[in-house]
């Protein structure tokens, strides 16, 4: 039986700029007693960037599938597109293009005709502009003039953007994206992430999933943090930055002297690379600390206080490192 269709005060909440993706005390325990996502409460912004960051094993992928209604949560409830989840899969999903897990292809087929059949597989696809579709969403991930190769042939980035590509047959309201750049080289991952920007500009919402903290950092608008299946924090990747202080950076030839009076003021973690002395800024007066490398015969190429990253925050968070290893 068909899904009812949105009712107006859900679209009107969604369209408002209210959350694309929302979801209340989600929470996911396999069957072999495994708790993969605990208490989740994620809420995603129309029109952002959003970053699904954590180590691998945290929560990620099972969070990814139960929003896509692949499988059911333990308890907790998730709405996509202001509709809950997987009670309205069938009204949410023609609106969401996912890549999950690496893309589904035939590798003796080449790119175009691998979506001419993954667009003759949705009902609602007019088979007459097939053609046309399958043709702007090749030219739309750059992969025009190897639409006549076999998929098997493609390297891991093309063949990610061939499965961007069928994601971007229909116009899409969210976009979501397990590890899109995983396993790919630095020049398949710009241009994934480029590809990301470019999508995002047309005012889709993107949801991605990464363990690289500066894939986040340098695409999305915002961000949520998991650890070991728990929410640490979520905002704009602006915020959760500003939230913790940076680093005070003195460069100098000095290096040695220099630590030496960081440390004498009052800096913790003093650290030095090369002709860069790094440390927790004192609590006091920063001019002061200046005055008194320069007093010392310290001789300050540099001195500023470098703003936070993302892993800085992390770090202040948890207490740890952001370990990738899984
Ligand atoms: N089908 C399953 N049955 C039992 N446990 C599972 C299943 N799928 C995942 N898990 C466990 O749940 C936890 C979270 O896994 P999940 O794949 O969601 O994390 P992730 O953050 O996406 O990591 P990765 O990037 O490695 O996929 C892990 O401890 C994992 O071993």
């Amino acid at each position: 039986m068909d899904e009812p269709s949105a009712t107006e005060p859900e679209r009107d909440r969604e369209d408002a700029g209210e959350s694309v993706i929302a979801t209340r005390g989600l929470t996911k325990r396999y069957r072999g007693g495994q708790l993969a996502v605990d208490g989740l409460d994620l809420t995603v912004p129309a029109g952002s960037v959003f970053g699904f960051l954590g180590p691998n094993g945290s929560g990620k992928t099972t969070t990814i599938r139960m929003l896509m209604g692949l499988i059911e949560p333990t308890s907790g409830a998730a709405r996509v597109l202001g509709r809950p989840m997987p009670r309205s899969s069938r009204a949410v999903l023609p609106h969401v293009g996912a890549l999950i897990e690496g893309p589904a292809l035939y590798g003796f087929l080449c790119g175009r005709d691998n979506l001419l059949r993954y667009d003759a597989a949705d009902p609602t696809a007019d088979p007459r502009t097939r053609r046309a579709r399958v043709a702007t969403a090749l030219d739309r991930v750059g992969l025009t003039a190897a639409a006549g190769k076999k998929a098997k042939a493609y390297s891991l980035g093309m063949k990610q953007r061939l499965g961007l590509a069928a994601a971007l047959l229909q116009p899409r309201r969210l976009l979501v994206l397990d590890e899109p750049t995983n396993g790919l080289d630095p020049q398949g991952m710009r241009e994934i992430r480029s590809l990301v920007r470019e999508l995002a500009s047309d005012g889709t919402t993107v949801f991605l999933s990464s363990h690289l903290l500066d894939e986040i950092e340098q695409v999305c608008t915002h961000a949520a943090v998991m650890a070991q299946g728990r929410l640490i924090t979520q905002g704009s990747v602006a915020d959760l930055a500003a939230g913790v202080r940076g680093r005070l950076v003195v460069t100098t030839p000095d290096t040695g002297d220099a630590a030496r009076v960081l440390k004498e003021q009052g800096a913790a973690d003093v650290v030095v690379t090369d002709d860069r002395v790094t440390a927790e800024p004192p609590d006091r007066d920063l001019a002061e600390v200046n005055a008194a490398l320069v007093t010392a015969g310290v001789r300050v190429r540099g001195f500023g206080v470098e703003r936070a990253s993302l892993e800085d925050a992390f770090v202040a968070l948890t207490g740890e490192g952001f370990d990738v290893a899984g």
